[in-house]
This record gives structure tokens, C-alpha cells and sequence, in this order.
């Protein structure tokens, strides 16, 4: 049954596909450009942190270590150059991801012209959620995202899916003109703003609405 496999997409190991700036705030809140089409890059699937599987390692030479909560959508059949018009038709599900980036040394491959693999692509740098079934979300372009550190009572981030600059049918469609997309993949919407720094010995836990919690410790 698709969705128990789907459900498994974490483990099968597909891409993980991440789209940068798709918040205005965000983008503004790092000093980079709005782009006028969707930019993303690639994680390995070894960046996978399942959900309960133990802590955010870290990596070498960060210093800066930031969180990034995003929605996942999971891809459920294969295709390539998908129209917009039925884009919809590939989401399988969904999940709560953090795209955990070493926001120092993505600063120093920025300044070289280098790529972000290191920065974004870590061994745990993509924590995940439980899937979540496709009918669940109703309308994926209205959801709230959030973050917190610790106890604070105050959310670091507080977003709303609404307010993305590329939609998820524009992102697949995008995306599979370039990549064809396969069932497990994960495609990282981007965050909104609010990124910050985190060290080892605190604990992020991050939510979707109601629908999906996480809560993560950093090592
Ligand atoms: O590192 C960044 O700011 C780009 C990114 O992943 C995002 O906007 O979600
Ligand atoms: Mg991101």
C-alpha cells in the first residue's frame, strides 16, 4: 500500500531537495536577494535525522550552527516536466523537517563562489518528522510553521506557509524540469524567518500547526 511506503520515505533514501529564499523575511533577514525563480540544492539522504533517533551532530569547523524549520512535502509518484496545472497530483504526503545549516561555513563557500554541501548537508542536518497522509493538510499554502529553543517562551520562529514566494506547484514544476522526481523524494519548501543559532545541550522542538511536533537535542 503506497501510503505505508511513503510513510518509510525517510529510510528509502531518495533526494532531498531544498529551496532557498522563498521567504521575503527571510531572505531579508540575511542580506540576500529575492530571487525571481526558485533556487534550490540537494542534501544527502545520509543527512536524515529520523524522528527520535537521537541528536544533531555538530560539524566540523561550525561555530554558527542555525536552525531553519520548513515543510516537507513528500514526492509520491515519478515524473519530469510536470505543468503547474497537476503538480499537486505528485504530493504523497507531507512532513516537518529543519534544514540545519552550518550558517559560517555556507558564509564562507558564499564568499569563494563555493557550493553549500558541506554547510547544508552534514550527517544530520535534516531532521525529520512522521509522515503526514496527503489529505491531512487540506491546503499545504496555508500552514503554520514554528520553532523554539529550549523553554523559551518566546517562539524564534512563527511562521505561515502562506507567504512563500514560489508555491509548492510552481517548486515541483520547477524542479522537474531540471530533475525528474521520484516517489520518497523530499522537497524542503524553505524557511521563514527567525533562523538563529543554536549549541550543544539545547533542544529545538519544532511543529507544523498542530499536526506534527519534533523535538530535537544538539550535541
Ligand atoms: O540558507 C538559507 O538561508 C537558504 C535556505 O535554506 C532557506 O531559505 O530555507
Ligand atoms: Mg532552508
Amino acid at each position: 500500500m503506497q501510503t505505508e511506503r511513503l510513510a518509510q520515505f525517510s529510510k528509502f533514501g531518495k533526494k532531498i531537495i531544498c529551496i532557498a529564499r522563498n521567504y521575503l523575511d527571510h531572505a531579508k533577514e540575511l542580506g540576500n536577494a529575492v530571487p525571481s525563480e526558485p533556487v534550490f540544492f540537494l542534501k544527502p539522504t545520509t543527512a536524515y535525522l529520523q524522528p527520535g533517533a537521537g541528536a544533531i551532530k555538530i560539524p566540523p569547523g561550525c561555530s554558527n550552527l542555525h536552525f531553519e524549520v520548513e515543510l516537507g512535502v513528500v514526492i509520491g509518484k515519478p515524473g519530469s516536466n510536470i505543468p503547474e496545472s497537476t503538480a499537486l497530483d505528485f504530493v504523497g504526503g507531507y512532513t516537518l523537517a529543519i534544514d540545519m545549516t552550518a550558517r559560517d561555513l555556507q558564509e564562507k563557500a558564499k564568499k569563494k563562489g563555493h557550493p553549500w554541501s558541506i554547510a547544508k548537508g552534514f550527517d544530520t542536518s535534516c531532521p525529520v518528522g512522521h509522515f503526514i497522509a496527503k489529505d491531512v493538510i487540506k491546503d499545504p499554502s496555508n500552514v503554520h510553521l514554528w520553532l523554539r529553543v529550549n523553554e523559551e517562551s518566546q517562539l524564534r520562529q512563527d511562521g505561515n506557509t502562506s507567504d512563500m514566494i514560489f508555491k509548492i506547484p510552481t517548486i515541483i514544476s520547477y524542479i522537474s524540469s531540471f530533475m525528474t522526481l521520484e516517489e520518497g523524494d523530499l522537497i524542503l519548501t524553505g524557511t521563514p524567518s527567525g533562523v538563529g543559532p543554536v549549541k550543544s545541550g539545547d533542544v529545538i522542538t519544532a511543529g507544523l500547526a498542530e499536526l506534527a511536533e519534533i523535538k530535537v537535542p544538539v550535541e
